[in-house]
This record gives structure tokens, sequence and C-alpha cells, in this order.
């Protein structure tokens, strides 16, 4: 909260949530938002003393593209962030920076995306390797992500189990994101995630359910996936370059949605 009353000016913020992954959006063409003030993201992102968010995403002019997508963990580290993104291209087409097809850099690397009302289509960077045998595999999707596929995930301990993989020497020390899996039908899965940076469980991650479809698909020669999670459901399809060993044209769709809108006061009121 220091940070919060240290800001010079009013700060205007939206908030969206792409299948119930929250993030603060902040318009960076229109204001001048501290980059570097990591104390003022957790502030905005704490439930309790700030708005609330899983993330803090600010849009920004970029050489060379619509726009720059700049992404924060509540806990100000930074990342890619597939349901971020989503709701980043949603929000630059209502502040009117976009038409309905974009190009946008991230921390990972440019990306593709396509807007509509009912969905939001994002194309995730090339993914190559993905390591592991058995139940338990790492993919990096823009994001680090640990895959362990379980026989029933809806009464798993996720935030337990999810915080000791989290943590585990083997990850240290960036850590990896942990997702939970459970096979529901040919091309269905149900996935539960416990997120770095946040350092709970989310109701959902977009780059986790990217990383949990490739995992499967590659097993089950599927390569359109749809993903149920707590907070709605998301669709990945991807084709594999045999030649190349890669993954690519990964298409990550699903909803996006504003929610509310606020300002953020300058001082103690
Ligand atoms: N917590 C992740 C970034 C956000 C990923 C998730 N929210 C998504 O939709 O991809 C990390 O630190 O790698």
């Amino acid at each position: 909260m220091f940070s919060l009353i240290l800001m010079k000016q009013d700060l205007p913020f939206y908030k969206y949530q792409g299948t119930g992954n929250d993030f603060v959006l902040i318009d960076g063409f229109r204001e001048a938002f501290p980059y570097e003030d990591l104390e003022l993201v957790q502030a905005l992102c704490d439930r309790r003393m700030g708005i609330g968010a899983d993330g803090l995403i600010v849009i920004r002019p970029v050489a060379g593209y619509d726009f720059e997508m700049v992404y924060y963990n509540a806990d100000g580290s930074q990342s890619m962030c597939g349901n971020g993104a989503r709701c980043a291209v949603a929000f630059a087409h209502f502040c009117g920076h976009i038409q309905e097809s974009t190009s946008f850099l991230a921390i990972d690397g440019p990306h593709e995306a396509h807007y509509s009302p009912e969905a939001v289509r994002l194309k995730m960077g090339e993914i190559s390797t993905i390591t592991g045998a058995d139940s338990d595999f790492f993919v990096h999707t823009g994001s680090p992500h640990h895959v362990c596929f379980v026989p029933e995930v809806a009464s798993f301990p996720v935030v337990e189990k999810g915080r000791e993989i989290r943590y585990a020497d083997h990850y240290a020390p960036a850590g990896t994101n942990v997702n939970f899996v459970q096979e529901m039908g040919p091309d269905r899965l149900f996935v539960r995630t416990y997120e770095r940076g946040v350092e709970d469980e989310t109701l959902s991650c977009g780059t986790g359910v990217t990383a949990a479809a490739l995992v499967f698909g590659q097993q089950k020669a599927v390569n359109q996936v749809h993903i149920h999670t707590k907070g709605g459901n998301l669709h990945v399809s991807y084709d594999w370059d045999a030649e190349r060993g890669t993954f690519r044209e990964v298409w990550l769709t699903g909803p996006a949605h504003q929610v509310f809108r606020g300002e953020i006061k300058r001082g103690k009121d």
C-alpha cells in the first residue's frame, strides 16, 4: 500500500478475466506506469489491500508490433501468460489500438492473435521439447510447466502437491508451474494448476493447459484438445512438424471478458 500512497496521479485500470484467471490491465499508451515498482504491482494484486488479481498487465507501444504486453505475476515476477495475453488482446481492441487481428510482443517473443467478442485465439510460440515419462512431464510453453497425469483431479491436493514440485531442487532456482491433468475422453482433459508467482491454485492457466494438451496430444496422436478448468473451457490445437521435431501453429482459444473498471486514487483517501 506504501507504493499506492506515493503515486503521483490517479491510475485508471480495467479488470479482466480469462476462464477465471484474473488480471489488472493498464493502458500504457495513455498512462505512465512505474515498471520497476514491483511493490506497486504486489499492492494492486493483493486480494485484501488492493484490487486483487493473479497478475497485472500493461500494454504499451513498441516498434514493429501493434503493442507490447508487459506481464507481472501477483508477486511481481515476469513471465509469459497465455490467459493474460488473450485478455490483453481483448483490452487492446477495447482501447481502439487494434482491429480484429493483431501481432504483439511478449516476454517470450512475437505472437499473433484474433479477437471476437466470444473468444480470443492466441498463437503460442514454437514449442520443441517435452521431457519426462510415465505420468510426469515438463514442457516450456512460454512459461515453464510440469505436467502430472492423475486418475482423479477434482479432489486432488493441488496446492500441497503443486507447492512441493514448484519448489523442488530439480526446478530451482526459477521454479515451475504445476499442472495436474485427468483424461476425460479421447480429446478431452480436466486440468488444475498451481501457478508460480501466484503461489496458489488459479482457476485456469493458459500456458499450462497448452502444456497439458501438447503432452496428451503427442501421446494419443490427437492435435485438437478440449480442456475443462475450474474457471471455464479452453481449446488447444497444434501441428507436429516431424522434420523439425517441433509443435507449430499452436493456438490457444477461449473467452476473455472485462469485469469492471476503476481508478487507483492518488494518496490516502
Ligand atoms: N505464473 C506463470 C505465468 C502466468 C501463466 C498463466 N497465468 C497463463 O495463463 O499462462 C509463470 O510464472 O510462469
